[in-house]
């Protein structure tokens, strides 16, 4: 289908993807008990897209018990070929229900329908089809261990489920953070309990009709909405009967969520925030470099993990790269998400963007040159009240400066000229994040060279966010606890037993 046909049938799609959203518990959807909801506000222009429950802990306990039934029950008697064959079948139906997930996710985002339709959606199928083919091919380790009376004994690692893995996901990307767990949760043969993030309800929520549909078990997926502290998602990392919790989002919520973990040892599985660098060799393809750091700066208005906010570009090529990145960020086009020209999206709320603007205000008092931005567009129409910022640039701030070591998380970057390649690895490792950075370097012996001293879990060269669902995805220092993506994602989601039987 075209990109204008996909555009036209998704806008048909939006005011019927505006709804109140459910919890989904044990198969069926409800508002739950607690009598608390809050409003779901479109960031592109405020309007309401429906009303969200706030779950408490009635609902967590019903959620959590229906999850430990289903894994004691129907779910955990099946066999792998059942449990693979029916994940296969979710991931079609999120392609046959491609639409209402694509209006969904925009409607709760206000993200472009050119970047849900290519990133978002289809990665949400494929997250659980990759898995389901992931587990069909596991091996285990098999040891011989000689005994003295020479009849000897075998060991082999057998591979269980965890149990009840508490998904607490993000509003950047929905369904791809979410099914990013959920799929190799219930491939392992595990049952979930989702509390999304309140921004973003609608794809966890329609992710239940899509369960019931296939005839995945009650009780395998559940989804409970809510708040973080004192509200679902401290109740559901906090209940007894979780076993494991795997967590997408801020650091500081990430210790947070450690400290609920620890109350009876769980387990848990963290992708945190980044200040992500980019390092531009004078020897770089120069159009590549360029095209590349405007995707990672300004890619879903920022708001990926994996986005640059630090570029270090080598002296003789810093004002050529310098006046191509602002050419290509003021070429970028703001508006709504079915306009087939928009690849600029508001930000998720309005608080986030006080928060991106309060560091754009912070950049000006630390003494940056601003290259280009720094403020809010001005909008036509219904779109005024929406929660746009300008894509920003700045040059000249101080290494310590607070914009240039702390994650903000908006469609902005700071550029700074290095001298050598000793210097530009030393600045890339300066700050306790360590999630991703990008090279650009035509030179294979430097671009190795530069890959294994950065401290992060996940290095490009000549490119930013070419994934490979089989690689391991995680984060060093501060930016992440283990590693998830094809068979990566075994450490957490199983439990391994070695079985060692005497001959
Ligand atoms: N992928 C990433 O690295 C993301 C980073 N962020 C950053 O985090 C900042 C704050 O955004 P938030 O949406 O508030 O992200 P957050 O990291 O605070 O929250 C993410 C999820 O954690 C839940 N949560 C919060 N506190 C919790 C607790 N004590 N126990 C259990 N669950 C809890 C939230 O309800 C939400 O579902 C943003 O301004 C942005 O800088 C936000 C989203 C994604
Ligand atoms: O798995 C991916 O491809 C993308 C991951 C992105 C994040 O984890 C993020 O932005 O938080």
């Amino acid at each position: 289908m075209s990109v204008q046909a996909l555009h036209k049938q998704a806008q048909i799609g939006v005011d019927s993807a505006r709804r109140d959203a459910a919890h989904f518990i044990n198969g069926a959807f409800t508002q739950g008990s607690t009598g608390k909801s809050w409003e779901n506000r479109s960031p592109l222009d405020n309007s309401l897209i429906g009303r969200v429950p706030e779950g408490g802990k009635a609902e967590i306990d019903a959620a959590v018990r229906a999850a430990k039934a289903a894994l004691e029950g129907p779910w955990g008697n099946l066999t792998i070929p059942q449990r693979t064959d029916l994940l296969a079948a979710v991931a079609d139906e999120i392609n046959n229900r491609f639409d209402d997930f694509l209006a969904a996710e925009c409607l709760d985002t206000g993200k472009p329908y050119g970047l849900a339709s290519h990133i978002d959606i289809p990665r949400g199928a494929a997250n659980f089809k990759m898995f389901a083919e992931t587990v069909k091919n596991i091996s285990t380790e098999t040891f011989i261990l000689e005994t003295p009376d020479g009849k000897n004994a075998v060991n082999y690692g057998l591979r269980r489920p965890k149990g009840v893995i508490a998904v607490i996901s993000p509003w950047n990307l929905p369904l791809l953070l979410m099914t990013w767990k959920v799929g190799p949760a219930l491939a392992c043969g595990n049952t979930v309990v989702v509390k999304p993030s309140e921004e973003t309800p609608l794809t966890a929520t329609l992710l239940g009709e899509v369960m019931n549909k296939v005839g995945v078990p009650k009780g395998v997926y559940n989804v409970v909405h809510g708040l973080g502290p004192n509200s679902a998602g401290e109740f559901l990392t906090q209940h007894p009967l979780i076993n494991g919790i795997t967590f997408t989002g801020e650091t500081r919520t990430g210790e947070a969520i450690m400290k609920q973990a620890a109350l009876g040892v769980r387990q848990v599985s963290f992708e945190l925030g980044g200040k992500n660098p980019a390092l531009v060799f004078a020897d770089c393809d120069l159009d590549k470099a360029v095209e590349g750091t405007m995707r990672s700066a300004f890619a879903n208005c920022g708001q990926v993990c994996l986005g640059t906010e630090r570029v270090y570009v080598e002296r003789p090529i810093f004002d050529a790269f310098v006046a191509r990145l602002k050419a290509a960020a003021e070429a970028l086009t703001l508006g709504r998400p079915e306009d087939s020209c928009t690849n600029l999206g508001p930000l998720i709320s309005q608080e986030h963007r006080s928060k991106v603007l309060s560091y754009y205000k912070l950049a000006m008092d630390e003494g940056a040159t601003l290259v280009t931005g720094g403020g809010v567009p001005d909008m036509p129409g219904e779109l005024k009240d929406g929660a746009w910022v300008q894509p920003t640039i700045w040059t000249g701030l101080k290494d310590d400066a607070r914009v240039v070591n702390e994650e903000i998380f908006g469609p902005c970057c700071h550029i700074r000229p290095f001298d050598t390649e000793e210097e530009a690895v030393k600045l890339a490792n300066s700050t306790p994040y360590g999630l991703a950075a990008a090279v650009w370097t035509e030179n294979v012996s430097r671009a190795h060279r530069v890959a294994a001293k950065l401290d992060v879990g996940i290095c490009w060269v000549n490119s930013w966010f070419l994934r490979d669902l089989r690689t391991a995805f995680g984060g060093a220092k501060q930016s992440g606890i283990g590693r998830e993506g094809g068979v990566h994602s075994l450490e957490f989601y199983t439990e391994l037993t070695n079985v060692c039987v005497k001959l």
